[in-house]
Formats: C-alpha cells, structure tokens, sequence
C-alpha cells in the first residue's frame, strides 16, 4: 500500500511558518496584505474565496475582500486593480478565476503589478519561470513542487508525466520539474496511448480535471502519484482525477482528495503575500 502524502499535514508546518514571520513583519511596523477579487456567485469560487480569507486570518495577514456582481464590466474590474496596484497597504493581488464570460481573462492578469501577481499568472512572472529565475511561482505547481520535496522526491534524472497543460498547472509544474533535472513529458487529450506514457512515469502529476481518468492499473509499481484534480461528483463527494484505491495498490506514494494537493494551493498564497511584503519592505528601505 502507498504512503499517503498528507497535504494538509504539511500545510499546517508551513502556515505555521508563515505566522511566524509575519509576526516577525509585525515587530517592524508591517503587516502583509492581500486583496481577494470575486466576481460573480461560482459556487466554488465562493467556497476558495472564503477560505483564502480565513487562511489570512489565521496567519495575521491583512485580507481586503472585494466581491462584485456577475455582470461587472471589464472596465470596472481593470479599475479597481488599478487602485490596488496603487495601494501600499497590499502586497499581493489575487482575481479568482474563473471569470465571467464578459471580461478578458488575460487582460485582467497582465493588468496586475507584476511585483504583486501572487498567483504567478502574469506573463512576466510566466516568463521569470521558463528561464529559471522566478519572482512568483503560481501556488498550486508550487504546493505540488513543495510536497515532492517534504516526501524526500529527488526529481533528478526522473522521468515525470503531467497529465494536463493548463496554464494554471499543467504547463508551470513541469517547467519546475524540469528545473530540478527531471525528464518531463506532457500529456493532453490528443496525446495518444496515454497508457502506455502513464505507466513509465516514475511521478505522475494528474491535472487533466477528469475524475478518475488515470486509471489504477496504468500506474508504475513503486511510481510516485500527485493528484492535482478536485471534482465534484454527485451531490458532494469530491474525487481527484486518478481512481485512487487502484493506484494505491500500485504506488509508492499518493496524495489523496480532498487532503492532498488543495491545501497546499492556499498555503502557498499565503507564502507568496508574505514574501512580497519582505520584498517590498526591502525595495522601500533601499
Ligand atoms: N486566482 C486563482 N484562481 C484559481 C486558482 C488559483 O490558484 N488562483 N486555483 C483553483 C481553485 N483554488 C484556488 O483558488 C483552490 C482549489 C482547491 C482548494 C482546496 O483546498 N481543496 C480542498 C477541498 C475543498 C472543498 O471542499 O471544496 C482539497 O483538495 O482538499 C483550494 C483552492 C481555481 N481558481
């Protein structure tokens, strides 16, 4: 049976962590801040907003929540960023995605301060992270990147499947796992025997957004499996995107859901707000 990578386990050492320096932040007059931007009523959404608020708190970190009706105008939207973007009382700007079908994505996510883009997704922090020198990573590769490691995953010479080449995942964790000397190969809906590409991986980074489409049976005896997907079945029941009973049968280790992956995505907000404000504490002293 695999060993279970327990992701809220570890995001509890690293919020702590994170507390702690910002109480350290405290003693020198500073306090992160973050402005959480909403619109429209997705129910997910609602739910990771509220928990990016509470995850704030908890931590000490300022939370400045803006929640705007569904049918917001661009224009209003790329106003208020403007205003943030402006503000010294934020360190970090976070929209939660996905938007309303009026409003121009990635309009709105080149519109924030490259120097407070704490979800990473600006192309200039995009950019920062294909040569290797990023300024802010986008949180949940970096979560999946921080959990490899917590594990005792050397990526060296490994050979790592992504199944999925979203911009918010797919692309960015393999660009890191590349970083750290794996062989990455990236798997899509038109790749073909996906199978066969699954079961020579030695880790498999599952963000297709399918549930259960990796199946058990493909995975490698001894393989590492991150399960980045969290889909709703039924009336509540959430699984990932690999069928995680068979896969455990298999694998070394596994992160399950929910438990796995999704705390980390928010841990890692939190870690990239508080790294801004140092950065920031320091651009001002200079
Ligand atoms: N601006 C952004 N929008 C979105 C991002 C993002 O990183 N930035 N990622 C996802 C959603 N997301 C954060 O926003 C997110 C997803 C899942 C979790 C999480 O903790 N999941 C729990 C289960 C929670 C539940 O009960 O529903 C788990 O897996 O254990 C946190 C954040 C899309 N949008």
């Amino acid at each position: 049976m695999a060993q279970i990578i327990d992701g809220k386990a570890i995001a509890a050492k690293i919020r702590g962590e994170i507390a702690n320096d910002v109480k350290i932040l405290a003693g020198q007059g500073i306090q992160p801040g973050l402005a959480v931007v909403l619109v429209g009523e997705d129910p997910a959404s609602k739910v990771y907003v509220s928990m990016k608020e509470k995850a704030c708190q908890d931590v000490g970190i300022f939370s400045d929540e803006h929640k705007l009706p569904a049918e917001t105008s661009e224009t209003d939207l790329l106003a208020l960023i403007d205003k943030l973007n402006r503000d010294p009382r934020i360190h970090g700007i976070l929209v939660q995605l996905p938007l309303p079908k009026q409003i121009d994505t990635e309009k709105v996510l080149e519109a924030i301060s490259p120097t407070k883009d704490v979800d990473g997704f600006h192309p200039y922090n995009v950019g920062r992270l294909v040569v290797g020198k990023p300024l802010f990573q986008p949180c949940t590769p970096y979560g999946v990147m921080i959990m490899l490691k917590e594990t005792g995953v050397d990526l060296k010479g490994k050979d790592v499947v992504v199944v999925g080449r979203s911009n918010i995942v797919g692309k960015p964790v393999a660009l890191m796992c590349l970083q750290q000397h794996a062989t990455v190969t990236i798997c899509h809906s038109r790749t073909r025997d996906l199978a066969a590409k699954v079961g020579q991986a030695d880790v498999v980074i599952a963000a297709v957004g399918v549930p259960e489409m990796i199946k058990g049976e493909w995975v490698k005896p001894g393989a590492v499996v991150i399960d980045v997907g969290v889909n709703r079945v039924g009336d509540r029941k959430l699984v990932g995107d690999v069928e995680y009973a068979a896969a455990s049968e298999r694998a070394a280790a596994i992160t399950p859901v929910p438990g796995g992956v999704g705390p980390m995505t928010i841990t890692m907000l939190l870690y990239n707000t508080v790294e801004s404000a140092k950065r920031q504490a320091i651009g001002n002293r200079q």
